[in-house]
């Protein structure tokens, strides 16, 4: 059990969303007196998987801009030679290795599904074909911004992209966005508004803002626009609830 939390909070902090720093306490029932387990792996267990987030070929000229651009805010620093706000987030492919198994109930995921799980918006192996993009986020601003080049294997309508992979993203996006300012939360609501239709292929931003925290809820706003701003396409209000690891265990 304890191992199976580790891994998930690990889970967390792979994607960096959690501080490395944080010491992760599982979430069990403990006899009042008893002294809590806290977990900390060593972390040679876990090499450094591929960064899906850096450039690649596929990358348009329009992707490419953009991430210098936040790339460049990124060392920027402060006037007491302190590091900036913003930060690139590191994106993997997998956010756990292994699910736990509770033949009795709960998360239970065969070894064949433990093996093959793999993030949705990382798991097409052609570049550019999908899913291409990376997140930045400003601690000051509270905010996070997401450069996305979508690819031709999103198609919706003729030449735009299918809103069911919009809503991806913005769930993606607003979500490590919650998780980078509230630790492991789960989407209870997303409400989006489609405005104006993305061109397959095209280079758009989402960006995610705080609209408050009440408690376990954190309320955050996003917006996808064309590059310069000038096109608004769609609008999105989500509400996150933040979990203990005993959610995702059923318990
Ligand atoms: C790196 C990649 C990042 C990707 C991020 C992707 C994130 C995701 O997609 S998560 C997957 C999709 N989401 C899910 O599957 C979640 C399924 N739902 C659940 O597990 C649960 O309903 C969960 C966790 C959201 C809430 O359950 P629970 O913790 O029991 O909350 P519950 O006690 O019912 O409600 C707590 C409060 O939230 C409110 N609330 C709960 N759900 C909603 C909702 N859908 N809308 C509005 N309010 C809600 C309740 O009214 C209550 O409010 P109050 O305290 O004021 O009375």
């Amino acid at each position: 059990m304890a191992r199976s939390i580790g891994r998930i909070c690990k889970g967390f902090q792979r994607l960096g969303l959690l501080s490395k720093q944080t010491q992760l306490i599982p979430f069990t029932r403990v006899p009042v007196g008893t002294v809590r387990t806290i977990v900390t792996l060593p972390s040679f267990l876990f090499p450094q998987p591929r960064d899906f987030s850096l450039p690649n070929p596929s990358w348009g000229s329009e992707m490419t801009r953009m991430y210098e651009h936040y790339e460049s805010q990124c060392e920027m620093e402060t006037e007491g030679g302190q590091k900036g706000p913003w930060r690139r987030l590191p994106s993997y492919n997998r956010l756990l290795k292994y699910a736990t198994v509770f033949p009795s109930g709960g998360v239970y995921l065969s070894k064949m599904i433990q093996s093959k799980a793999r993030l949705f918006t990382r798991n097409i192996r052609n570049p550019g074909a999908a899913f291409e993009y990376v997140l930045f986020v400003n601690k000051e601003e509270q905010k996070c911004v997401c450069i996305l080049q979508a690819g031709h294997l999103l198609e919706g309508p003729p030449g735009h992209v299918h809103g069911g992979a919009i809503a991806t993203m913005i769930d993606t996006v607003t979500g490590t966005h919650a998780t980078f300012l509230s630790g492991p939360v789960m989407t209870a609501n997303l409400n989006i508004n489609y405005r104006r239709p993305i061109p397959l292929g095209s280079t758009v931003l989402l960006e995610s803002c705080l609209e408050k925290k009440e408690g376990r809820k954190t309320f955050i706003t996003c917006r996808v626009t064309s590059t310069d701003g000038s096109k608004l396409h769609t609008e999105t209000s989500a509400l996150f609830l933040s979990i203990t690891a005993s959610h995702l265990l059923g318990g």
